[in-house]
């Protein structure tokens, strides 16, 4: 299965479940990976045939700032469901890492699978 991905999306945003998060913006860093057969873009060179990872990058940071949330599970479920609708992505892994979030761990966070491969 071919995939578009992007790796190391930092962005700012509202997330937490403590009320002090609620007041600031902290860092997430989002690894996302998408199923999609790359060859339908390859045949005539076409941007609008393939997945836009500069668009997706928008998209994503725009929808965790526009939907806070208390958990990265909820933020990475709800992330999943909006990309696959939104560009017809059949499968996607998502990862979220919080890096701030523990003191003396280089980051921790939720990676999940959806969708099926094909
Ligand atoms: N599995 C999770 N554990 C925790 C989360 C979370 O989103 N998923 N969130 C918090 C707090 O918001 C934390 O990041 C504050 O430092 C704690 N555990």
């Amino acid at each position: 299965m071919d995939k578009v991905f992007i790796q190391g999306l930092s962005i700012q945003t509202t997330i937490g479940f403590y009320a002090w998060e609620k007041e600031i913006k902290q860092t997430l860093i989002i690894d996302l990976e998408m199923g999609w057969n790359t060859q339908l873009a390859a045949e005539n060179d076409e941007l609008n045939k393939t997945l836009d990872y500069a668009d997706i990058s928008e998209t994503i940071a725009t929808f965790a700032n526009n939907n806070p949330v208390d958990l990265l599970e909820t933020l990475a479920e709800r992330l999943a469901n909006y990309l696959m609708a939104e560009y017809q992505i059949p499968w996607l892994k998502l990862r979220i890492a919080k890096p701030t979030a523990v003191h003396n761990a280089h980051a921790v966070g939720v990676e999940i699978e959806r969708g099926k491969t094909f």
